[in-house]
C-alpha cells in the first residue's frame, strides 16, 4: 500500500531539549493511525511539525509526497486539522463558518454548496446548519469541527483527541463518522486518543515517549506482545493449586480469596485446572486490554530497561 505520510529521522530540539529525538514512521492510506504517549512525550511536536506548523530541527516529513518545510502550501491542501481548541466562530452559524473556510481554501463558488451538503450529512448535522455555533453542545462543535476540516476534501485528517470531554453516546457517534470516513472516502485519519478502547480499533499505533517511537504495530500485534491473558482461579485448595502452578512454571499472584494466573501457555494451564478439578470453583479468563499494552510500554518496561 501506498504510504502517504513518511517521517524519517525527524528530530526537534528547543534549545538544549530534544523534544523529538531521531523518529521514523509510515502511514499507509486509507488507515486510521492512532499515535499515542504519555504527557511531554513529543505528540503534539510531531503533529504541529506534520501540519506545518512548526519548523523541523532535521529530518524529513512527507505528506502526500510533499515536503512540510518547502511545500506548505501543498501540504496544507491535502491536510485537516481538528484540534482541541477549538477555532470555530460561535457568533456565525455553521453554514457561515463553512462558507468562511471553504474561502480559505479557494474552494470554487460552484462547489461549496454541495461541500456543505456533503460534510454536514456526513456528521449527521443538515438540519442545523442555520443554528449558531455559539449555542451548539460540545459533541454538536465537534462534530463541526470535524466537517470544517473535510470541506476542502483532503487526504488526510488529522484528529487531536477528537472525543475527549464528550459523553459515551457522543463519542460513539463521532467514531461512526470516523469509521464512515476511512471507508467511503479513503482518508487517512491521523489521530491522537488517551481513550485505549479507541486506540484499539485503528488499524496501526505508534506509541512515543521521551521523544522516541517505543512502539509501532497493529493493535493486535502490540497486545499479543506485550500482554497476558490471565485467569481468575477460585478454589478450595490453595495448597495443591500453588504446588501444581509452581510445576508447571505457570506464573501466579494469590489475591483475596482468589490466584490471578497467567493463561499462557493455554494448554499448560487446562492440564493444571484438569488436574485440581474437584477443588476449582470458579475460573475467569480475561483478555489483556490494551491499558496493559501502554503501561508495560511507556511504564514498567521502560523504566526497567532505563
Ligand atoms: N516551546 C517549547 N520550549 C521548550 N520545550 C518545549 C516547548 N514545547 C514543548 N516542549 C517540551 O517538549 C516535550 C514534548 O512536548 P509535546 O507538547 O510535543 O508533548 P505531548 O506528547 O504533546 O504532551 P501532552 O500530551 O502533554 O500534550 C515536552 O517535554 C515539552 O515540555
Amino acid at each position: 500500500m501506498n504510504s502517504i505520510i513518511e517521517v524519517k529521522n525527524f528530530s526537534k530540539t528547543y534549545g538544549d531539549f530534544k523534544a523529538v529525538n531521531d523518529i521514523s514512521f509510515e502511514v499507509e492510506e486509507g488507515t486510521i493511525f492512532a499515535f499515542l504517549g504519555p504527557n511531554g512525550a513529543g505528540k503534539s511536536t510531531t503533529i504541529n511539525t506534520l501540519c506545518t506548523i512548526f519548523e523541523k530541527t532535521s529530518g524529513t516529513l512527507l505528506i502526500d509526497g510533499k515536503d512540510v518545510t518547502t511545500q506548505k502550501s501543498e501540504v496544507r491542501s491535502a491536510i485537516g486539522v481538528v484540534f482541541q481548541d477549538s477555532t470555530l466562530d460561535t457568533k456565525m452559524t455553521i453554514e457561515e463558518n463553512l462558507k468562511m473556510h471553504c474561502v480559505f481554501y479557494h474552494v470554487p463558488k460552484k462547489e461549496v454548496e454541495e461541500r456543505i451538503q456533503f460534510v454536514l450529512n456526513l456528521v449527521d448535522l443538515v438540519e442545523e446548519r442555520k443554528k449558531f455555533v455559539g449555542a451548539l453542545s460540545g459533541g454538536m462543535k465537534r462534530r463541526v469541527e470535524i466537517a470544517r476540516g473535510l470541506i476542502h476534501y483532503p487526504k488526510v485528517l488529522f484528529l487531536d483527541e477528537p472525543t475527549t470531554g464528550l459523553d459515551p453516546q457522543t463519542r460513539a457517534h463521532i467514531w461512526e463518522y470516523i469509521l464512515k470516513l476511512q471507508k467511503e472516502r479513503n482518508i487517512t485519519i491521523f489521530l491522537t486518543t488517551h481513550y485505549m478502547e479507541e486506540a484499539e480499533v485503528c488499524n496501526k499505533i505508534a506509541i512515543i515517549d521521551g521523544g522516541k517511537i517505543v512502539a509501532h504495530d497493529t493493535p493486535y500485534a502490540l497486545k499479543r506482545e506485550f500482554t497476558k491473558d490471565k485467569a481468575f482461579i477460585t478454589t478450595k485448595d490453595g495448597t495443591k493449586l500453588e504446588q501444581l502452578l509452581s510445576e508447571y512454571n505457570l506464573n501466579f499472584v494469590k489475591k483475596e480469596g482468589y490466584y490471578k494466573v497467567d493463561a499462557e501457555p493455554i494448554d499448560v494451564l487446562l492440564q493444571v485446572i484438569s488436574l485440581q478439578k474437584e477443588d476449582i470453583t470458579d475460573i475467569e479468563i480475561k483478555k489483556g486490554t490494551f491499558n496493559d499494552v501502554f503501561l508495560e510500554i511507556t511504564g514498567k518496561k521502560i523504566r526497567e530497561e532505563s
